[in-house]
């Protein structure tokens, strides 16, 4: 699990490491810049380099990133866009450094712009962390002009423009890279899908900033990299995982049921009952035989609430439908739940529709919609950013989990604290991964996880299998159930 930290928290960890560790700050600009350099190469090693460079520290960084590059004969070209009479301390050192073994040059406008090589990279270390404000005259010239080279593009640390954490207008003008080498962690904006464009693929390059720091900050925002689970005691039986009940399905929907079962099978769950239509009794038997099975009476629908006693956790609302028989089925559950519930699909649409029913959601009940389940739920959003604080609204309002599915699948707690996760492909879009995501929740909690714990290892291991799904199938042949066959814990 990495911190994701903004604009002014970056500065201060970097002040912290000069002081603490003790290490000069052009020492520490060199340790980044070595760092980039080492993974730059190892994606493009036979290429020339053109460097833009800013004037402030992330300008700093592509002059030295140059001196690296010249040291070890590569062919560099370095470009200092003068948009400003100042400059900060370690850019001037390092202007010094590199002067003495290469020219560098300067644009002052557009006439200076280079015919950049074909053969070239454009390594684009014009505006970093730093920036505050959208970009005018000669900078945005420059950055639009660089755009249009259709040569890569690898950015040192953040794309020239975009903000850490913040959205950006409209027309602002940023740098389109192919690459993001990023210093230590990642940064929010690179977690909203509207900036794509702006981001590219990236990484972390650790550069050895304080860790001690990054223990004693607080954020928000946090990016799951790898999870903990819980160790499965020796002195076990089926009783110790808990018995999950999945009230799931309707006609034509029970492979929606069959998935969210077999995925709760394969994550663990001590003993699963399955409540679906009794059209899907034969179905549910015979494809999914570990599992018990028990029927509504109605023969297509949900629509009598089972006795709840006996369940550790409920699951509810893969396939469901919207009947009105099922819509009060959904809201029996809801009245007689007495612990936290996942909620997904119909279910959440049920509840869009009738709000009263919010109410009613039980504390710490994890909701997965997708994008439309949410808008439904939470109405339109200007951006993501705002899409975000719209669902850190509803979480806290109604005291749950929301998960924000999709690329990075963004899950916001209660208390305001989002988990963004590593793991997953495009692969994974496709109608069935949401009812196994439900299953593997619903399997967590079963066995004892807390609903933030199930919610963030359910997303990230679900992630992780559609990943292994795709590595050996390709993300377009890959299906739902390849996701369950994968699962490994
Ligand atoms: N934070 C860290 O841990 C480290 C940071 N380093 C580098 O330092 C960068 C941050 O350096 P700085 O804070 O100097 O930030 P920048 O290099 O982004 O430059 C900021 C400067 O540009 C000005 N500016 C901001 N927006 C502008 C705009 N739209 N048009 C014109 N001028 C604008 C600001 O007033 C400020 O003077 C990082 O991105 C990274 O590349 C590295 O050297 C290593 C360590
Ligand atoms: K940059």
């Amino acid at each position: 699990m990495k911190k994701i930290f903004d604009a002014q928290q970056i500065r201060n960890w970097d002040a912290y490491t000069i002081a603490q560790e003790p290490i000069t700050s052009i020492d520490l600009m060199e340790r980044a810049s070595e760092a980039f350099t080492d993974r730059l190469l190892s994606l493009f090693s036979d290429t020339d380099f053109t460097i833009f460079c800013g004037k402030g520290n992330n300008g700093g960084d592509g002059l030295a990133i140059a001196r690296i590059l010249a040291s070890m004969n590569k062919k560099v070209e370095v470009y200092v866009i003068e948009y400003s009479a100042q400059a900060s301390a370690d850019f001037l050192i390092n202007y010094d450094r590199l002067a003495k073994i290469t020219t560098v040059h300067t644009i002052s406008s557009l006439k200076d712009f280079p015919v950049i090589g074909q053969n070239s990279v454009v390594v684009d270390a014009i505006l970093g962390s730093g920036v505050n404000r959208p970009v005018e005259g000669i900078l945005k010239d420059v950055i639009q002009k660089i755009n249009q080279s259709k040569l890569p593009i690898i950015s040192v640390d953040i794309a020239s423009g975009l903000y850490v954490s913040q959205p950006i207008a409209g027309d602002n003008t940023i740098i389109c890279p192919d690459y993001t080498l990023t210093f230590e962690a990642p940064k929010l904006a690179f977690l909203m899908p509207q900036n794509l464009q702006y981001v590219g693929e990236w990484e972390c390059v650790p550069i050895g900033l304080s860790s001690k720091y990054a223990q004693n900050t607080i954020t928000s925002y946090f990016w799951t990299d790898m999870v903990s689970l819980k160790k499965r005691a020796k002195f076990s039986h089926k009783g110790t995982f808990g018995h999950a009940l999945l009230a799931v399905g309707s006609y034509g929907s029970i492979g929606a049921a069959v998935l969210s079962a077999k995925a709760c099978l394969r994550s663990g769950v001590g003993l699963l009952t399955t409540y679906i239509p009794s059209c899907g009794y034969q179905i549910m038997q015979a494809s999914v035989p570990e599992a018990m099975c028990q029927t509504d009476p109605a023969e297509k629908e949900l629509s009598i609430c089972p006795n709840l006693e006996k369940y550790t956790v409920i699951g509810v609302g893969c396939g469901l439908g919207k009947s009105n028989k099922t819509k009060a089925f959904l809201k029996a559950i809801l009245q007689q739940a007495k612990s936290p519930i996942v909620l997904d699909a119909d279910a959440l649409n049920i509840i869009a529709e009738e709000s009263n029913l919010l109410e009613l959601i039980p504390p710490k009940s994890i909701l997965t919609p997708h994008p439309k389940e949410l808008q439904r739920l939470i109405g339109a959003w200007e951006n993501d950013f705002d899409k975000l604080e719209k669902v850190k609204v509803f979480s806290q309002k109604y005291d749950c989990i929301v998960l924000i599915k999709g690329m990075y699948t963004a899950i916001v707690l209660p208390n305001q604290e989002v988990y963004f996760n590593s793991t997953g492909n495009a692969g994974m879009a496709t109608g069935g991964s949401g009812d196994v995501l439900t299953g593997i929740i619903t399997a967590l909690i079963a066995q004892g996880y807390s609903s933030e714990e199930a919610a963030i290892i359910g997303v990230f291991k679900h992630g992780e299998a559609g990943d292994m799904a795709a590595q050996e199938r390709g993300q377009m042949a890959m299906l739902p159930s390849d996701i369950i066959e994968k699962l490994r814990w």
